[in-house]
């Protein structure tokens, strides 16, 4: 089976003549489905750079970047609707949850699914549905202030979930954990990588959740420095 996330030979670069700044060359990475890999390395490395590009929100300059079996970019895009891509494909969870602070839990995650045409109802059931799943049912109706740090990052990846991508995308969601909250965290990204065949991407500092994932790559100086095994 090809892999869900494939890089070939990406470069990526920023700002023009003496300015300019390599942020990554020659990237080749591959994560299939049912992985959860884990990028690290020092600030500056290129991680940001390196899950933008996945997201398409940057232009890679050189190489081909392939998601869920097709060509997204080579040499230029390749689909035409890259938003309509990002919404059905992929799901994004950040660093702080970035709810929005007037909807309740529900709603948070029904929104991503409404401004995929599902109707209203349908989407608040299964809103509810997935926040089960990720153990925050009981906080269904609660507002994002009154959550708890790891209650509003499970809120998120069920806002991430919410249009069943293949792709999943991380940029360090358990920086604001305690270690405990942070494995839970782990574990439930690990079971949706297992039980929705999804490639789980995750940018992280956090040594504690090393052991959580199947592979850890390393990056230096926009290059990929080596790779691990962790479990
Ligand atoms: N929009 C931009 N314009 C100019 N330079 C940029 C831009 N985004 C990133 N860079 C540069 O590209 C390089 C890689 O940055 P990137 O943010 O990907 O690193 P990182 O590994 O995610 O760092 P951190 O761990 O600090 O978040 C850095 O030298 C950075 O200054």
């Amino acid at each position: 089976m090809s892999p869900l996330i494939a890089l070939q030979g990406i470069a990526k670069g920023f700002g023009e003549g003496g300015a300019r700044v390599q942020a990554l060359s020659d990237i080749t990475l591959n994560v299939a489905a049912g992985e959860v890999v884990g990028l690290r390395g020092p600030s500056g490395s290129g991680k940001s750079t390196l899950l933008n590009l996945v997201a398409c929100i940057l232009e890679p300059d050189a190489g081909v970047l392939r998601l869920a079996g097709e060509t997204v970019w080579q040499g230029r895009w390749a689909k035409a609707d890259l938003r309509a891509l990002r919404r059905r494909t992929i799901g994004f969870i950040f660093q702080f949850h970035n709810l929005l602070p007037f909807l309740d839990a529900t709603d948070n995650v029904a929104l991503a699914m409404t401004l995929n045409n599902v109707p209203l109802t349908v989407a608040r059931s299964r809103a509810r549905a997935l926040l089960d799943y990720l153990q925050v049912g009981k906080r269904a109706d609660a507002m994002p202030a009154k959550l708890s740090g790891g209650e509003a990052q499970r809120v998120a990846i069920a806002r991430a979930l919410a249009n069943q991508p293949h792709i999943i995308l991380a940029d360090e969601p358990t920086a604001a954990l305690d270690s405990e909250r942070a494995q839970v965290v782990m574990d439930l990204l690990r079971r949706v990588a297992r039980e929705q065949a999804a490639a789980v991407l995750v940018v992280t500092h956090d040594d504690k959740i090393f052991s959580r994932f199947d592979r850890l790559v390393s990056l230096r100086d926009g290059r990929i420095e080596g790779e691990m095994r962790p479990g």
